[in-house]
C-alpha cells in the first residue's frame, strides 16, 4: 500500500494527497505533519518506512469538505485520491491485492464548486495570464457558473484587470519573467506555474475546439492568438485538476477592456469599492449599495461595481432599467419578493456538469425555472426598457424542462441521490410499485392473499414465511385435493405436505418476493437513472438556463438598485460623451451611512464643479484644515463617478458626468515594508503611474502628495504635479493639500481652481461645517485638532508658539533655520509644565489656606497667618 501511496504522492508533489482508506482521508509523511497543524488534528503514526515512524493523519470522508475549505483558505492545494474498486474486487486478484485507487481532481482555490467552498455572493476567478511576442492578455472562469472570458490588453493595465476581477488563482508560464511576480503580489496572489506548452495557443485553440465541439475557434469570434493561449491555459488546468472530467464552460467570449472604466489597483484599494482596507466586505461601498436579494443578482452587482463601463448605449441600458423599476414601485416590491425565492441556478448548474450535484440541485433549476415563470408573468404587460424586455424573453421557453421537473421531483428532495426520495409519486409506475413493495410488502402480500382465498374458494388460506421455503400458500390438509387439480393447480403450484397443511407457491408470489426482496435496492437504481436522466435534460439545456439565470439577476439588480435609490434618495445622473463633471448636492455613501448609524451628525452635501470646457478650471485645489473633510469630497465624487458609470443612481441632487475612462487616486499613507518601499516610495510609484497613463478623460484624485518627505521637496513635487495635470494630461481632478502656497497656481493656471473646506472658529476651537467653497484656506488649523486628539498641553502650547514663530518668520522674510535658531530653547515647555505641575499638585500655601477656619479667628490670629501664609508663598 505505500508503494501505491507514494507512486501517487510523486505525481503531486505541490499537493497534500488525501488518500481514501474506507471511510477516511488519509494523509502521511509531510502531509501529515503539514495538514495536522493546519487542521489543528491529532498527527499519530503508522508502520514504518525505511526504518523509521510514518507520520499520520485524517479526516473522515463525511465531513472532509470543511477541512478541505480550511487547507483552502490557508493556501494548500489538495490532490483527493479515491479508491477505484471494492476491497472484495481487489481481492479477486489475488488475496495480497492492493485496492486501486487513482487521483480523481485536484482541488484548488480557483476550482472550487461546492456550496460549503464557495461565497455564495462572490464569483470565484481562475485566470490565466500569457504573453505571445510582446502582446498580452488574460483569460478567466468561474467554473461554478461557466463564465468564460478572454481579454487582450497592453501590459500596463495587466495588474489592474486583475485587481478587477481579484482572482483566487492565477496561471502563468514558467517562462514568464521574473519582475511579473510583483504585478501578482501587489493584487495579493501566488501564482501558479504551468509548463510552456500549457500555453502553446495552437494545440490551444485544438484544445478549445474538441471542449466545444466546433471546427475552428472561429466559432467564438476573432480571438487573438494571446488571447487562445490564455484560454488554452485554463482548459489545460482544468483537465489536470478536473481529471478530465471538464466543468460545464460557456463559449468563450472576448471583453473588449477599452469599453470599461480602467480602475487600477491601488485606485480600488483605497475607493474601497468591494472590500475595505481592513480586508473584508463589510465598510465597502458594495457592502453600502447591495440590496439584491438572490446570490447571482449579488454577483452581478459585484460584476458591474468592479467594472463600471465607459459605453454610452450599456450605461444607459442599466439607467433604464433602474428606472423602470423606480416607476413601478408596486410591481418591484412583488419582483422582490418572487426574485427571494430564487435559488443560485447557476452553481447548481456547474455542480451537475461535473457529476457532483444532488438532488438539490436538481430541485434549484426546477425552482428558477417556477419563480422564472411567475416573474415573467408579473411583467407581461409592463412597459419593459430593451435590457428588461431581452431579459424577459429569456425567463420563458422553458416549459417542457419546467414540467418534466416539476412532475419528476419532489418538494423538498434529500441532499444526497444515492439514498433516493426524490423522485415524486406517480412519475414512474415500476418506481411506485417497487416503493410500495418495499414500504408497504406486507400490505400487499395481504391483498394477495385475499385474492387468493376468494380465488380458491378456502377462507382460511393463509400467505406465510420462512427462512427456507420464502413466502409460500398455506391451507389445511382438507383442501389439498381441491387446490392440486385443475383449474386451481394451474395457478398453485405444490411445494410440501406436512401433517395437517399443504403449503404452495404462485408464479406471481414468487416474483413479487424476488421483488419485495429486492425492491429497496432496485427502487434507489431507478431513482439513480432517473437523476442521471434530469441530469442530462439539464445539462443539455445549460447554455439556456445561464441565460434564464442571468435575466432573473439583471432583474434582481434593477430592482434593487431602484430600492436603494428610494430609499437612500439617490438620483438618476446624466451621462454623456462630454467632459463635464458636475455634481450637485453630492453625499459619501459610505460615510454618510457610518455616521447615521452612529447617530451623530448628518452629513453635509457638497456641490463638485469641474469645467468641462478646454481653458477652463478641470482640476480643483482643495486647502482646508485637517478633519474638515477633503478626503471624504475627493472620493465621493469619484465613488459618485463610478456608480454613474455602472448604470446606477447616485447619492447627489442631480448631476451630469461626462464619460470618464480612467480614475486615479493616490490617497491615504502606507508602506508595503515587506517589499522594500517606504511610505514616501509608494506614494511616488503611484503618482508616477498616474502622470504617466492618464489621458484626458481621466478622472484623478489626490490627496496630500509630496507629504512623505520634507516640506520644500514635498511642495515643489506636489507643484509640478498639479502642473502636469492640468497642462499635460489635461485631466478632470480634484487636488487636496495643505501645501497653501500652491494656492497661488489658480492664478497661474487657467485649468486650476481654488476651493477650501469651511471652518468656524470659535474660542480658540475649530468647529467643521464640512462644506466645500470656492476660495483658498490660509491654514490648516493641524494644532487644534491635534489638541482635539488628545495631544498633552504642554506639546500643543509649544507648537503653537513655533508655529507663531514660524508665520511671523515668513511674513518678515527670514529664514527657517534662523527662526528655529531663535526659538527660546524648551522654555516654554517648561514654563508651562512647571505651571501644569503647579496646578497639578497644591503649594504648601494652598495647604495652609485649606486648614484655616475664618469664624475660629481673632483679628490678630487671621494677622499671624498672613504673615505666615507670604512666608510660604515666598517659598
Ligand atoms: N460632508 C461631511 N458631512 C459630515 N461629516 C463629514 C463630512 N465630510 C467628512 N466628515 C467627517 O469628518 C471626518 C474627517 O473627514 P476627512 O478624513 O475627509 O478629513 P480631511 O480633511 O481629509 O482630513 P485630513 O486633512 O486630516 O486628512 C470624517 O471621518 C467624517 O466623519
Amino acid at each position: 500500500m505505500m508503494a501505491q501511496y507514494l507512486e501517487i504522492k510523486q505525481q503531486y508533489p505541490d499537493a497534500l494527497l488525501f488518500y481514501r482508506m474506507g471511510d477516511f482521508y488519509e494523509l502521511f509523511f509531510d502531509d501529515a505533519a503539514a495538514a495536522a497543524e493546519a487542521l489543528d488534528i491529532a498527527l499519530t503514526k503508522r508502520g514504518k518506512h525505511n526504518g523509521d515512524d510514518i507520520p499520520m493523519c485524517g479526516v473522515p470522508v463525511h465531513a472532509a469538505e470543511g477541512y478541505l475549505l480550511t487547507l483552502i483558505r490557508k493556501g494548500f492545494r489538495v490532490a483527493v485520491c479515491e479508491q477505484m474498486e471494492s476491497p472484495a474486487e481487489a481481492k479477486k486478484r489475488g488475496s495480497k491485492s492492493v485496492v486501486k485507487r487513482d487521483v480523481v481532481r485536484l482541488v484548488t482555490p480557483g476550482t472550487l464548486t461546492e456550496e460549503s467552498l464557495l461565497e455564495a455572493r462572490r464569483h470565484n476567478y481562475l485566470a490565466a495570464i500569457s504573453n505571445v511576442r510582446g502582446a498580452w492578455a488574460i483569460a478567466y472562469t468561474d467554473i461554478s457558473t461557466g463564465a468564460f472570458h478572454a481579454l487582450s490588453l497592453p501590459q500596463a493595465r495587466v495588474g489592474s484587470e486583475l485587481a478587477r476581477l481579484a482572482p483566487s488563482e492565477v496561471l502563468i508560464s514558467e517562462s514568464m519573467d521574473e519582475g511579473f511576480a510583483t504585478v501578482l503580489d501587489d493584487i495579493g496572489v501566488v501564482p501558479t506555474f504551468l509548463g510552456r506548452a500549457s500555453f502553446d495557443s495552437t494545440s490551444a485553440e485544438k484544445r478549445l475546439c474538441d471542449v466545444f465541439g466546433v471546427a475552428s475557434s472561429d466559432a467564438f469570434g476573432n480571438f487573438e492568438r494571446t488571447e487562445l493561449s490564455a484560454l488554452g491555459a485554463v482548459v489545460d488546468y482544468l483537465e489536470i485538476t478536473q481529471k478530465g472530467n471538464l466543468p460545464l464552460l460557456q463559449p468563450p467570449r472576448q471583453e473588449n477592456v477599452s469599453r470599461l472604466l480602467q480602475i487600477d489597483n491601488a485606485t480600488r484599494k483605497n475607493l474601497e469599492l468591494t472590500q475595505s482596507m481592513q480586508g473584508g466586505r463589510a465598510g465597502s461601498l458594495l457592502s453600502v449599495i447591495d440590496r439584491t436579494v438572490t446570490a447571482a443578482g449579488a454577483r452581478l452587482l459585484e460584476r458591474r461595481l468592479s467594472s463600471p463601463s465607459r459605453d454610452l448605449d450599456t450605461i444607459h441600458q442599466r439607467q433604464d432599467g433602474v428606472s423602470w423599476a423606480v416607476e413601478a414601485a408596486d410591481l418591484s416590491e412583488r419582483l422582490i419578493s418572487a426574485l427571494k425565492k430564487v435559488p443560485d441556478i447557476d452553481r447548481a448548474l456547474s455542480r451537475l456538469g461535473l457529476d457532483r450535484g444532488g438532488p438539490r440541485d436538481l430541485a434549484a433549476v426546477r425552482n428558477s425555472l417556477g419563480q422564472a415563470e411567475e416573474i415573467a408573468a408579473l411583467v407581461e404587460c409592463s412597459d419593459l426598457p430593451e435590457l428588461l424586455q431581452n431579459a424577459r424573453a429569456a425567463l420563458v421557453g422553458h416549459d417542457d424542462l419546467s414540467s418534466l421537473l416539476d412532475n419528476a421531483l419532489v418538494a423538498e428532495p434529500p441532499l444526497l441521490a444515492r439514498d433516493g426520495g426524490f423522485i415524486a409519486e406517480g412519475y414512474d409506475a415500476e418506481l411506485d410499485e417497487v416503493r410500495t413493495l418495499r414500504d408497504e410488502g406486507r400490505g400487499v402480500i395481504a391483498r394477495l392473499q385475499s385474492e387468493y382465498a376468494e380465488k380458491a374458494g378456502v377462507s382460511s388460506l393463509k400467505i406465510k414465511h420462512n427462512n427456507v421455503l420464502g413466502y409460500f400458500i398455506e391451507t389445511t390438509a382438507l383442501h389439498a385435493e381441491k387446490m392440486m387439480s385443475a383449474p386451481l393447480s394451474e395457478t398453485f403450484i405444490h411445494r410440501q405436505t406436512t401433517a395437517n397443511q399443504v403449503r404452495f407457491t404462485t408464479v406471481e408470489l414468487s416474483e413479487l418476493e424476488t421483488k419485495i426482496l429486492n425492491a429497496g435496492g432496485r427502487a434507489i437504481e431507478i431513482e439513480k437513472a432517473h437523476f442521471q436522466a434530469l441530469q442530462s435534460r439539464i445539462t443539455e439545456n445549460a447554455p439556456a438556463l445561464t441565460q434564464l439565470s442571468l435575466a432573473l439577476a439583471e432583474f434582481d439588480v434593477a430592482t434593487a438598485m431602484a430600492k436603494l435609490a428610494k430609499s437612500e434618495d439617490w438620483v438618476k445622473p446624466t451621462v454623456d460623451d462630454s467632459r463635464a463633471f458636475h455634481v450637485e448636492q453630492g453625499r459619501h455613501p459610505v460615510v454618510e451611512h457610518a455616521l447615521r448609524n452612529a447617530g451623530g451628525a448628518p452629513f453635509i452635501a457638497n456641490d463638485c464643479e469641474l469645467s468641462p470646457n478646454a481653458d477652463g478650471p478641470a482640476l480643483q485645489l482643495l486647502t482646508g484644515p485637517n478633519m474638515a473633510g477633503k478626503s471624504t469630497y475627493l472620493r465621493q465624487n469619484a465613488l459618485i463617478a463610478i456608480l454613474a458609470q455602472m448604470g446606477a443612481y447616485i447619492p447627489a441632487k442631480a448631476a451630469h458626468i461626462g464619460l470618464v475612462g480612467q480614475i486615479f487616486s493616490r490617497v491615504g499613507a502606507s508602506d508595503d515594508l515587506a517589499k522594500g518601499r517606504s511610505t514616501f516610495m509608494v506614494e511616488m510609484v503611484e503618482t508616477a503611474a498616474i502622470l504617466n497613463q492618464s489621458d484626458d478623460r481621466a478622472l484623478v484624485i489626490l490627496d496630500e502628495i509630496g507629504r512623505g518627505t520634507a516640506t520644500y521637496d514635498g511642495l515643489s513635487i506636489a507643484w509640478a504635479t498639479l502642473e502636469h495635470l492640468a497642462e499635460v494630461n489635461r485631466v478632470r481632478g480634484l487636488f487636496a493639500t495643505h501645501y497653501h502656497e500652491m494656492t497661488a497656481l489658480a492664478d497661474k493656471l487657467p485649468g486650476v481652481s481654488n476651493a477650501t473646506v469651511t471652518v468656524k472658529e470659535w474660542e480658540g476651537e475649530v468647529i467643521f461645517l464640512h462644506e466645500v467653497r470656492a476660495g483658498a484656506a490660509d491654514r490648516s488649523y493641524g494644532v487644534q485638532v491635534a489638541q482635539l486628539a488628545g495631544l498633552p498641553k504642554a506639546v500643543i502650547s509649544r507648537a503653537k508658539s513655533v508655529l507663531e514663530s514660524l508665520e511671523q518668520g515668513e511674513r518678515e522674510k527670514t529664514s527657517p533655520a534662523r527662526l528655529i535658531d531663535d526659538l527660546p530653547l524648551f522654555s516654554v515647555v517648561t514654563e508651562t509644565v512647571k505651571q501644569e505641575t503647579v496646578a497639578a499638585k497644591p503649594s504648601a500655601a494652598e495647604e495652609r489656606l485649606k486648614e484655616i477656619v475664618p469664624d475660629d479667628l481673632t483679628p490678630r490670629e487671621a494677622l499671624q497667618i498672613l504673615y505666615e501664609l507670604r512666608e510660604l508663598a515666598n517659598g
